[in-house]
């Protein structure tokens, strides 16, 4: 995988940020096609961020299949984040990871991954949650799910004002996730969320002209 470069650590970092940027979910199981269509969802831009986040496979299968869309990030220039896995993060060499609440705690991260590593952490529908995050040290805090999702059981649904709160107080990014599409992601915008987390939306077509269809929803 090529060097980043130097300043990447810095992209999460709002002075230096466009508006809002995506940040595409892997889909839950992938096969070798798939590259392609990571190249192609890359291609158009306006990604801040990919993660492979693949459910019910152990860390080596997931490493096997991690190197050509860790190489397709790096081309062009998106955090390859892992989820879940500190140590596979590490294993990877990965740009960072992300944070269940059972996860593993992000100070741990940061000491194992380093300080340009990018570190999430899932917040739900909590302000107590991000802030604790905040504190320990998170790069950006994860909201969701905002929508109705068929991609994961979740019990959580934060009213979209908990973005605004946390854009005007804090300086680390907020991401929304949950339910996403280009039809209902204008609200999350205007509220202040700094990435939008996509999956299904994404995947369910055409990723190119899912992502020119979100760019238009973010530009405004
Ligand atoms: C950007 C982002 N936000 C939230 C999640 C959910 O993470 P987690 O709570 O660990 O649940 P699983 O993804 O492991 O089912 C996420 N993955 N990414
Ligand atoms: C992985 C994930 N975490 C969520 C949370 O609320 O923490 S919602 C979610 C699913 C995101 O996929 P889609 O865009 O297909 O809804």
């Amino acid at each position: 995988m090529p060097p980043l470069g130097a300043d990447f650590g810095e992209r999460f970092a709002r002075e230096r940020r466009p508006a809002c940027q995506l940040y595409l979910i892997s889909p839950p199981t992938i096969d070798a096609a798939f590259t392609e269509q990571l190249i192609r969802a890359l291609g158009e831009g306006g990604v801040a961020a990919f993660q492979l986040r693949l459910k019910g496979i152990d860390d080596h299968a997931i490493a096997a299949l991690a190197p050509p869309l860790q190489r397709a990030c790096a081309d062009a220039e998106v955090a390859f984040i892992i989820n879940d896995s500190i140590g596979l993060a590490k294993r990877l060499g990965a740009d960072g990871v992300h944070l269940g609440q059972d996860d593993g705690d992000p100070r741990e991260a940061r000491e194992i991954l380093g300080k340009e590593a990018q570190i999430g952490v899932t917040c739900h529908d909590s302000r107590h949650l991000a802030m604790e995050a905040g504190e320990a040290g998170a790069d950006y805090v994860a909201f969701g799910a905002f929508y109705p999702t068929t991609t994961k059981e979740t019990q959580h649904r934060p009213d979209h004002a908990i973005l605004t709160w946390w854009q005007t107080l804090f300086g680390a990014p907020c991401v929304a996730i949950g339910g996403i599409t280009p039809d209902n992601a204008r609200p999350l915008v205007e509220a202040g969320a700094d990435f939008l987390a996509v999956s299904s939306a994404i995947w369910s077509g055409d990723p190119a002209e899912r992502v020119r269809a979100f760019a238009a929803v973010m530009r405004g």
